[in-house]
């Protein structure tokens, strides 16, 4: 698929700094600085009244900032929005949509705004829209107007898309289908940030992610970066209680740490892979342990948000 987007201008694609945004006395933004790089996927995670629809509905020029910068494609949202608005792509959590509008002819009527939009027809069969094209919107299913909604973002082959919540309430089919569309979004240079509740969506497509708590970006990164934080790997095993762990944390490779939490049962932290386990199975069959029930688990996106915010991502 051809966008408007191969050609990344100079500058990240959004640019923040200490954006604040108040509803009475609730403070939906609070000092948000977020960089968003271009012609890559840009994930913003957070729990429930985190500010991030706020954010995204700030860069699209929903609503204007109290205090702070902001610049989308080097652009004021607000003042140059006429300017930005036929570079960008938007896909609401929900409504904006004329409930008697038939799908196929809101595709076909905002493509016709756009000068170089995809096929229609093309973009209505890879979202499962092709059968349902005559529908009014209000008869579709939720699914469907999901990605109706998501059809119209990239139909006029924005430079940046946003994408707030994409799959909430999908099938997986449709899960699927979405994520391939992203992956070839940004293979074709499109910028796309998305919202989103689910860890895995993030870790399969953002190549950065930015965790907003509380109206602020408490961490980002690559999912590698931030996943390698203080709290790391863990390998379990159990053997006979009171085991040498002067002599086992010794052989450990450095940055590695091991622990008998109670009686039997061991932890070790560090960079859990293959040579970690190598090194701690040949310990055991030194010291003549069997080490038993033996489990790795590397350390998740998820838990790096739990430990961040405290809070599950799932609503
Ligand atoms: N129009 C509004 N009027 C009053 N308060 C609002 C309004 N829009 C958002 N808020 C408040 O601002 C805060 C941030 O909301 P926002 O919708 O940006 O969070 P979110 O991270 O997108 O949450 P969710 O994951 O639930 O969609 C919340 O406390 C919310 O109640």
């Amino acid at each position: 698929m051809q966008t408007a987007g191969g050609t990344p201008g100079a500058g990240p694609a959004v640019e923040a700094v200490g954006l604040v945004k108040r509803y009475g006395a609730r403070t939906a933004l609070n000092g948000l600085d977020l960089t968003v790089p271009r012609a890559a996927v840009t994930a913003v995670l957070g729990p429930n009244g985190a500010g991030k629809t706020t954010t995204v509905e700030a860069c699209e020029g929903y609503l204007a900032p109290d205090a702070g910068s902001l610049r989308v494609l080097g652009l004021d949202p607000v003042t140059q929005g006429a300017a930005l608005r036929p570079r960008i792509g938007v896909m609401l959590q929900s409504g904006g949509i004329y409930p008697g509008a038939r799908a196929a002819e809101m595709l076909r009527h905002v493509a016709r705004l756009h000068a170089h939009p995809l096929d229609v027809d093309a973009l209505a069969e890879r979202l499962g829209l092709a059968s349902c094209g005559r529908t009014p919107y209000r008869r579709l299913s939720g699914g469907q107007q999901q990605r109706l909604a998501l059809a119209l973002a990239v139909v006029g082959r924005p430079e940046l898309v946003f994408l707030d919540e994409p799959t909430a309430g999908l099938d997986p089919q449709a899960r699927h289908a979405t994520w391939d569309l992203v992956r070839e979004l940004r293979a074709d240079g499109v910028t796309v940030v998305l919202t989103t509740h689910h860890m895995d969506e993030a870790e399969e497509l953002a190549d950065r992610v930015a965790i907003v708590d509380a109206g602020r970006v408490i961490a980002g990164g690559t999912p590698a970066e931030l996943c390698r934080g203080p709290a790391s790997d863990v390998l379990r095993f159990s053997g006979r209680p009171g085991l040498d762990l002067v002599s086992l944390r010794a052989a450990l490779p450095q940055g590695s740490e091991a622990s008998e939490p109670t009686p039997g049962s061991y932890r070790i932290t560090g960079d859990v892979g293959p040579r970690l386990l190598a090194t701690v199975t040949a310990w055991c069959a030194q010291h003549g342990v069997l080490a038993d029930r033996i489990t790795t688990r590397r350390h998740t996106l998820e838990d790096v948000f739990l430990e961040l915010t405290g809070k599950e991502l799932r609503p």
